[in-house]
């Protein structure tokens, strides 16, 4: 049996999955967790990443490897390689000025949205330069090239060769800001527009490019993990995947690059040579960790809970930007509850309105991507739970198909690896797993009652 394996280096851990590269099946896994905060040293990656390769049984027997990993993070590195200062996460609002600043310097967000296909909010790897230009000129003196989680991880994996042989692929590129999907080129002087200078980035690797080599085993381009998870959760074009991670996606396989001046539809490339437009939260699993937290119960009681409150929480809403919000770009925004009375002062309907609130906020990530979708696929670690499972359909207005719980970023990863090997024109197709349908009648007043409070 010839094996692959699948990483997920993303916000909150690492995972590791080792499958047989023909048929898919998972032969182990393993994990580990990544420290909390918007700030990390890439050590930590790397340290997580060596722990979980270990409980996933080693890497002694895998032909292949891959990275899918957390979009956006900035990873400085001197002359030398070494790391210049802690990466900045793609949920650090810090840069939200910058970006602000950077969207009227090139002439206001059509200019960007036609350069790059997105409009940079603070997300971007393209306005934390331009922070840390403005912040840190040591630092940003210091940084010789500029480089994404992936891109590093795999760079390190291949024993840090030099700057100049880090190598990204499509996906993570179009995160950036300064590279463009339609064209397929670096856009230097966006870059050098935010750093001021130009320092080296990787050099993008097509879908089944080779990055080199750890031990004998051969490094696949990896990716951004929601391009993983598009190749994971085998989408089709027609389908949406909502991801309720650490943040919450919407995002879509599309044939030609997309352009939203709007900026709430992030024109990204995928792990296949085509597109991914993507609509992306701040909050999303972390708000059902901090209700619960509030509660003083577990995630699966939370669950149990919130299935107890009638749909619309008499009217308790919770707006959930616990980390300020990027869509809508509200950086700076916040929490907050409304509706608040005596009758739904109950732990049931704070649990509801927590669910509701999470959910409301996917809903108009999903209807921003403006398609009618053959499925809509829920996936991430917030589809576990079965509350999000059954109110979701409620609250999107359609069905809602969820895979079999499991690591699809991971999985997405493995497949791209099996196509290193594989050398075809299309990725290997293996068997898909359950999946199961929820089906609920709409609630429109919900989506309603939750616009009106959080415009306020
Ligand atoms: N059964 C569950 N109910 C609710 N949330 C869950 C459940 N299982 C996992 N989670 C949450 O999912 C999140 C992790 O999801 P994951 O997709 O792995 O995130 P990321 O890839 O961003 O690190 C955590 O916040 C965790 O608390
Ligand atoms: O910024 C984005 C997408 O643009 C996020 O989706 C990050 O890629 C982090 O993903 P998770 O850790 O939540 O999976």
């Amino acid at each position: 049996m010839t094996l692959v394996a699948g990483i997920d280096s993303s916000t909150q851990s690492c995972k590791v999955v080792v499958r047989d590269a023909e048929t898919g099946a998972l032969v182990r896994e393993g994990r580990a967790p990544h420290p909390p905060g918007t700030e990390v040293a890439p050590e930590h990656w790397w340290n997580a990443l060596q722990e979980a390769i270990a409980g996933a049984g080693g890497l002694d027997d895998v032909q292949a490897l891959s990275i899918g990993a957390q979009q956006h993070g900035m990873v400085c590195l001197d002359e030398h390689g070494e790391v210049v200062r802690d990466a900045l996460l793609w949920n650090d609002t810090r840069s939200a000025r910058a970006a602000a600043d950077l969207v009227t310097e090139l002439g206001g967000p059509r200019a960007w949205a036609e350069a790059v296909g997105s409009v940079p909010v603070a997300s971007f790897t393209v306005t934390k330069l331009r922070w840390l230009a403005e912040h840190e000129p040591e630092n940003a003196a210091r940084t010789a090239a500029v480089c994404l989680p992936h891109d590093w991880l795999t760079w390190r994996l291949a024993g840090a060769p030099g700057i100049g042989a880090i190598t990204t692929d499509r996906g993570d590129a179009s995160g950036t800001g300064y590279w463009s999907p339609a064209t397929g080129t670096y856009r230097s002087d966006l870059l050098k527009l935010a750093a001021g200078n130009a320092p080296v980035v990787p050099r993008v690797l097509e879908p089944t490019g080779q990055a080199g080599e750890a031990g004998g085993v051969r490094l696949a381009p990896g990716t951004g993990d929601n391009m993983a998870a598009a190749l994971g959760v085998g989408a089709l074009p027609g389908d949406v995947v909502v991801s309720i991670g650490t943040s919450g996606t919407a995002f879509a396989v599309a044939e030609t690059p997309s352009r939203d001046e709007t900026g709430a539809v992030a024109g990204f490339a995928d792990a296949t040579g085509r597109f991914l437009p993507l609509v992306c939260t701040l909050n999303a699993a972390r708000v059902l960790d901090a209700a619960a937290n509030v509660l003083g119960v577990t995630t699966a009681e939370l669950s149990d809970l919130a299935l107890r409150a009638p749909a619309g929480a008499d009217g308790l809403v919770l707006v959930p930007y616990l980390e300020g919000e990027r869509t809508p770009n509200l950086p700076d925004a916040t929490g907050s509850v409304h509706g608040l009375r005596l009758d739904n002062s109950t732990p049931a309907h704070f649990a509801r309105a927590a669910v509701e609130g999470m959910l409301c906020g996917l809903a108009d990530a999903l209807d921003a991507l403006g398609l009618d979708p053959a499925r809509v696929l829920l996936i991430g670690g917030g589809a576990r739970s079965e509350a999000v499972r059954r109110i979701a359909p409620s609250v999107f207005g359609r069905p809602v198909l969820v895979p079999q719980p499991g690591e699809y970023v991971a999985d997405g990863a493995a497949r791209q690896a099996a196509w290193l090997l594989a050398g075809s024109a299309e990725p290997p197709t293996w068997a898909a797993g359950t999946a199961e349908l929820y089906v609920a009648d709409p609630v429109p007043e919900v989506r309603a009652r939750y616009a009106e409070v959080a415009a306020v």
